[in-house]
């Protein structure tokens, strides 16, 4: 080969990496032993090691955050079947641990990436190397987590009853239909029990609509602190809640009715400087094989209620045929 020509490749050579070294994306290149034989400018000022630093290193020890047995599985296929290997932040935040300097994304600890690892077939075709190719996608992901850090959220108030923070009306239905389900399915029982605040207009009329506000809030925190944690409670309209309790019999949730009556004779509102007393009306009624639908049982429960409203208020009633 002519010398003009040796010296044309060569500039070639160099300006082709001199584009490699400073391309915005990482780029590593191993050999079949998988020690580093390229390390360009990226991964120097992200890792801050130099490339003589890394070279002829073994990538597992320079770097044991890179799970071995993960990544040699992944590159094997690459040596063997001269194929691209894909690797998204989704699957694994990142390849290499680098800090995130980034200062719109300041959120993210370290950054995220996706790689490529693809094959580099020398002219007998056999792969000696591969390269890896880091991308920063910090920006992309930490957006995708916002939106659905905000997307939770506006989940979790599309349920919730402002007031009281318990389930709204809406979602707590989807929840006793589920329960309804379940139970049919599984042969297990569970009760469901709806109570109303006593002659709550005169509340309202006596001390005003936002001590009433302050009553129904204190119901809330009442029934929170004596359910189970696996007790289903929300708001089914404007002083009346419900709860599902979750594998009880109708004996069971009386006791525990009665233990929510009695807290609630024995509280005191203090509220812009009224003392309120107040009692409550509870109705009962365990899921039945004869109930058909998880509006009946609502229904039957109401029908408990509405008995306990009729003989005096302040009690609470299981809800029977008769
Ligand atoms: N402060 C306040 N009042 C509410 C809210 N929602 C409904 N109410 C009031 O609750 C009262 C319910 O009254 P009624 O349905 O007549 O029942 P009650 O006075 O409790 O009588 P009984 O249930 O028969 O004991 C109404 O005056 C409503 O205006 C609310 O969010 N805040």
């Amino acid at each position: 080969m002519p010398n003009s020509q040796v010296d044309e490749d060569l500039k070639q050579m160099h300006a082709l990496m001199a584009m490699l070294q400073n391309l915005d994306v990482g780029l590593v290149i191993l050999d079949r032993n998988y020690n580093i034989q390229l390390w360009n400018s990226f991964m120097e000022s992200h890792s801050g090691m130099y490339p003589h630093e890394v070279r002829d290193r073994l990538l597992f020890e320079e770097f044991p955050e890179i799970n071995e047995d993960w990544f040699r599985h992944k590159a094997e296929s690459v040596f063997l079947l001269n194929n691209r290997a894909f690797t998204t932040w989704e699957q694994r935040p990142y390849l290499f641990k680098f800090k995130n300097y980034r200062p719109i994304t300041g959120k993210a600890e370290f950054m995220y990436q996706n790689s490529t690892l693809i094959p580099l077939a020398s002219a007998n075709g056999v792969v000696e190397r591969i390269g890896i190719i880091i991308y920063d996608v910090t920006d992309q992901a930490i957006n995708r987590v916002e939106l659905k850090e905000a997307n939770d959220q506006l989940k979790r108030l599309s349920r919730t009853d402002k007031l009281t923070g318990l389930y709204n009306r809406g979602y707590w239905e989807e929840c006793l239909n589920k329960e309804f389900k379940r139970c049919k399915r599984t042969g297990n029982t569970s009760t469901l029990l709806m109570f109303d605040i006593d002659h709550f207009k005169k509340v309202n009329d006596q001390y005003g609509h936002p001590t009433g506000d302050e009553v129904i809030k204190v119901t809330a925190n009442i029934l929170q602190e004596t359910m189970r944690e696996t007790d289903i409670a929300g708001r089914y309209g404007g002083e009346e809640y419900v709860v599902i309790l979750i594998n009880c019999s109708a004996e069971q949730a009386y006791h525990f009715a009665e233990r929510l009556r009695t807290k609630v004779e024995q509280t005191v509102v203090e509220h812009q400087g009224f003392k309120v007393n107040y009692t409550v009306s509870l109705g009962i009624c365990e899921l039945a094989d004869t109930i058909v639908n998880h509006s009946q049982w609502i229904e039957l429960a109401d029908q408990g209620l509405y008995r306990s409203k009729e003989s005096g208020r302040n009690t609470a009633t299981i809800y029977t045929r008769n």
